[in-house]
């Protein structure tokens, strides 16, 4: 079974302005709420793709019973554990451009943090677990570190997305799959990326660090995707951008789903890239529909 996990869940207000001007009064064109957080947009897609997953992580208030009710009701197991406070509501600003406002979130307390870990230590080897997002504050730097040590004494595969030192931790422990885009593959490493050709040197540094995929995205300049095997770059579908929160979320989601059915990297890859861009494309996450008439403009070439 794949378990995501989403230890910061948010309700996504999407909302679409003309303009923005800060200090005034501003009145939308339109808005929209989904049910957010990397590891819950990772469910969802899973699930619209007929891949059956469950949603773990911390819930609480009338934002955390919406999340719950929204993917119960796209038929999505979950198993949240319920916090005093409310989950948080990330604000998604459309103007010309994209502004996002990530909110904290709920305190996690120490007992909180045992029962996930206890739930945790039940995965077995046939089981992956996706970690993917922000650490609430209130939670320790190492809680990833923490959990995929108990993934690695179980034999649980594991994903990780998430960013700076935290990705860099769980990497002596092999994940499965890494999905940095290129700011937070630079800021690793501690420099400017701007092309897929200056990913390669770094995405094998981290592959020599542990990892066993990585996906690095370029949001419009493509995307990369190198393992002990292969180094591929792929470009992007042209088209119009409605949306892009879950673009990333859904990179993972797709190359899992098509990495499960065919265990052929290419295709996963590829996959991939067209569900990351029929996100882009639609207001709310990507359809199997939608990735299905994008998927042939996805090209992908190899790098000897
Ligand atoms: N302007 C765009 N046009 C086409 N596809 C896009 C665009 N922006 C994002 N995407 C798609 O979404 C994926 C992830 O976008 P990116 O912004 O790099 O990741 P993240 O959401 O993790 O920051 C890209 O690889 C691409 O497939
Ligand atoms: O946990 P973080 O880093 O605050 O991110 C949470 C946000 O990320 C998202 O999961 C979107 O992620 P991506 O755009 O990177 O795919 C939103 O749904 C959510 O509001």
């Amino acid at each position: 079974m794949i378990y995501t996990l989403t230890l910061n869940p948010s309700v996504d207000y999407i909302v679409k302005l003309e303009s923005f001007l800060l200090g005034n009064l501003n009145r939308t064109l339109a808005e929209a709420k989904y049910p957010g957080g990397k590891g819950i947009n990772v469910s969802r897609v899973l699930s619209g793709l007929g891949v059956a997953s469950i949603a773990l992580g911390f819930n609480g208030g009338f934002t955390g019973k919406y999340i719950e009710d929204y993917l119960k009701n796209e038929k999505i197991e979950t198993d949240f554990i319920k916090v005093k406070d409310d989950s948080r509501i990330n604000i998604k600003l459309k103007t010309e451009q994209e502004t996002e406002i990530n909110a904290t979130g709920p305190d996690i307390t120490e007992v909180d943090f045992q029962l996930l870990k206890s739930k945790i230590a039940q995965l077995t080897k046939n089981d992956l677990l996706v970690l993917a997002g922000s650490i609430p504050s209130t939670l320790p730097e190492t809680t990833y570190e923490e959990l995929v040590k108990i993934c690695k004494e179980n034999g649980v595969k594991f994903v990780c997305d998430a960013e700076g030192d935290l990705l860099k931790k769980v990497l002596p422990y092999h994940p499965f799959l890494i999905k940095p885009n290129h700011h937070e593959l630079g800021d690793l490493f501690q420099t400017m990326i701007s092309s897929c050709e200056e990913v390669i040197p770094y995405g094998k540094k981290l592959i020599e660090m542990g990892a066993k995929n990585v996906i690095v995205s370029l949001a419009d300049k493509g995307a990369v995707l190198i393992n002990e095997y292969m180094s591929l770059i792929a470009d992007v579908p042209k088209g119009e951008v409605k949306n892009s929160v879950g673009a990333g979320d859904s990179m993972v989601a797709g190359f899992l789903a098509e990495y499960l059915n065919s265990s052929n990297y290419k295709e996963a890859f590829q996959y991939s890239v067209a569900a990351g861009s029929a996100t882009a494309f639609s207001l709310g996450l990507c359809t199997q529909e939608k990735i299905g008439e994008i998927f042939s403009q996805v090209h992908i070439r190899e790098i000897l």
